[in-house]
């Protein structure tokens, strides 16, 4: 071990226990500058195989009293893990702790740390568990969500105060504040924490506690018992009476105006609550054909005039679904019931139901400035290149104001929910699964890509929302084609991080390919750590990146692959074909069909070592 450690170390020892200096030495704790932490054993310290780097430092129940001397200790750099566990240390947790940013366990509950937690705590990128229990720490937590991969906080028994921050609890599975001062609602903790974790804090209100939170009004009123004061409280609700009756005489005379031409039209009435749900509601005042904007949030509305084109069904979905989209025009789609499943970027989504209980995912896209004639040569184009795992168009319709996409409903979520999502309802996602998935995705790329590259189709919008599984729980790629990144709107694509220089050397039409490439790499890094790719500003790629520069790719992976044993040369391997894709240099990222060879030998090896296994 480097002499600067070994220096660094003692002189964190020294503070550590003042008094006891002579004990050590004469009980023979090593920790000193004549001898090797690692070769001559110092009490509780660990090293790595080769014996030259400290690892781990673990000081507990040893009646030490001093204080806690970050900026030495974090001057060792190796260290992953440190605890000092019931001991009697006092003073601050000293703000140089944000230079221990290896640092991956941190364990000081049972002492006598007082002072606020310094905000550079939230620094510790690579922290997993962080153990504060039993202490005296007061004031605010620092900005501790930040750390992504945080899976354990307990800081019960503390004075700590102020509002529990939003954490990412899917990913925490220890969480304790018991005993402190916090106030105000307890965060969402998605049913992962009980009253236990919160009991003790007499400020705290709401769920999983048994107090509910007041509503606002009774807290930010203050209120007045005078006499006065109900007299304005009869002032103010004779004003609403007023306003009140102001309003019922408008809405009666609308009511009054609007009658004569419902009368010219009588056959519209019927069908009115039918449609309550539906994707348009026929607008009942004017004889234009216009539809009405704006009427419920499940109501996709044409404000298209005049003549109305009607939807083109193509030979993508299945035979029912074909056969049944033959016979529906645009308008009893429009009326069917519908649902609202999302608003992204690119449009709203409506999961509809036709005729039989045919389900059908409309998609009405937004702001495409695409002609009609275009539209249809894509769609047309898109139709002609099947792939099983790669969902077609099943129907599409273009007018000046409006496109939209027909596609069929998959009933079993996406990849998104699988990974993220609470429908998983426990399911298990191993890593065969995973592997499974991303060959698929790859292969199906791999196809489109080659098929489309002449016309220079990409995918456009790949991410874990669009990877629908099907009926029997096969991956299948959605909204393939839909998007052109065509204005190369750096901000919007994943492409952000592309040097001008890289781009000038881009021939555009084919950039598309580039971007999916990306796009696909950071599908792969969802799977391996589980992960989702933004979430307060957390930046998937980036983290993963650094985290791999500073040699700790273990770390990356997705605790449940490592807990189910999953092997962790095959998922270095598929790591490095993630970082392939995302490399901000899009000449340098892989091809499709490259990416989807180096996944299936990834495969193969898996499947040889299960069947080797004894
Ligand atoms: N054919 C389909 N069947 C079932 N669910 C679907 C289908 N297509 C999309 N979904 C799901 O519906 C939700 C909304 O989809 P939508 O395409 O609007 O989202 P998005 O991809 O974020 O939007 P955008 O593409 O505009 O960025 C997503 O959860 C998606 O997984």
């Amino acid at each position: 071990v480097e002499d600067e450690v070994k220096r660094a170390l003692v002189e964190f020892m020294d503070k550590l226990s003042p008094e006891n200096s002579t004990v050590r030495l004469s009980t023979n704790w090593g920790w000193n500058l004549s001898s090797d932490p690692c070769k001559d054993n110092w009490v509780g310290v660990s090293c790595d195989d080769g014996s030259t780097k400290v690892r781990r430092i673990v000081l507990e129940k040893l009646n030490l009293t001093g204080t806690f001397d970050a900026s030495s200790f974090c001057s060792a750099t190796s260290i992953i893990v440190l605890s000092l566990q019931l001991n009697n240390l006092t003073g601050e947790l000293p703000t140089e702790i944000g230079n221990c940013k290896f640092l991956t366990h941190l364990y000081l509950t049972g002492n006598q740390f007082s002072g606020d937690l310094p905000n550079s705590l939230s620094r510790l990128s690579n922290l997993k568990r962080l153990h504060i229990s039993e202490n005296n720490f007061h004031g605010e937590l620092p900005d501790l969500p930040r750390i992504s991969g945080l899976t354990s906080f307990v800081a019960e028994n503390n004075k700590l105060s102020g509002r529990i921050p939003d954490f990412d609890f899917s990913n925490l599975d220890r969480f304790n504040l018991s005993n402190n001062n916090f106030s105000g609602q307890i965060p969402d903790v998605r049913g992962k924490f009980k009253a236990e974790s919160f009991l003790g804090n007499p400020y705290l209100c709401g769920k999983p506690l048994s107090n509910p939170c007041p509503p606002p009004s009774e807290t930010e009123q203050p209120r007045k018992s005078s006499s006065s004061s109900s007299a304005k409280q009869i002032l103010v609700y004779s004003g609403y009476v007023i306003l009140g009756l102001v309003v019922l005489v408008f809405i009666a005379f609308k009511i009054l105006t609007r009658k004569k031409p419902r009368k010219e039209k009588p056959k519209t009435e019927p069908d009115e609550n039918r449609n309550r749900a539906s994707m348009v509601e026929k607008s009942s005042t004017t004889n234009s054909g216009e539809f009405r904007t704006g009427r419920s949030e499940y109501s996709l509305t044409s404000i298209e005039t005049g003549r109305i084109p009607t939807l083109v069904v193509l030979q993508g979905g299945s035979p029912t679904t074909v056969n049944m989209a033959n016979g529906l025009s645009f308008e009893e789609l429009l009326k069917a019931p519908a649902e609202l499943l999302g608003r992204g970027k690119n449009g709203s989504l409506y999961k509809v139901m036709v005729e039989n209980g045919v389900l059908l995912a409309v998609k009405r896209i937004k702001d495409w400035g695409i002609s009609c004639e275009e539209f249809d040569g894509r769609m047309r184009r898109l139709e002609q290149v099947r792939h099983q795992n790669v969902l077609p168009p099943v129907a599409f319709y273009c007018s000046r104001q409006e496109k939209l996409l027909v596609y069929e409903f998959q009933p079993n979520g996406s990849l998104f929910n699988l990974l993220h999502g609470s429908q998983s309802d426990g399911q298990v996602f191993d890593w065969g699964s995973r592997l499974r998935v991303a060959t698929t995705i790859s292969e199906a790329m791999a196809f489109m890509h080659e098929e489309l590259h002449e016309d220079g189709v990409g995918h456009g919008n790949l991410k874990s929302m669009n990877i629908l599984f099907n009926k029997t729980m096969d991956a299948c790629i959605s909204e393939y084609g839909l998007m052109v990144v065509e204005n190369q709107d750096q901000s919007m694509s994943p492409m952000n991080s592309i040097k001008t220089e890289d781009l000038d050397q881009l021939q555009l039409p084919y950039s598309t390919f580039k971007v999916d490439m990306y796009a696909f790499g950071v599908i792969l890094l969802e799977l391996l750590t589980g992960k989702l790719v933004q979430k307060n500003g957390f930046d998937l790629p980036n983290w993963v990146q650094s985290v791999v520069r500073e040699e700790w790719t273990v770390e990356v992976f997705d605790k449940a692959l490592i807990s189910e044993g999953a092997s962790e040369e095959r998922m270095v391997n598929l790591l490095q074909v993630a970082l392939k894709c995302i490399n901000p240099s899009p000449n340098e990222r892989p091809t499709m069909s490259q990416v989807s060879q180096m996944i299936n030998a990834i495969k193969e090896e898996e499947e040889k070592s299960i069947s080797f296994a004894p």
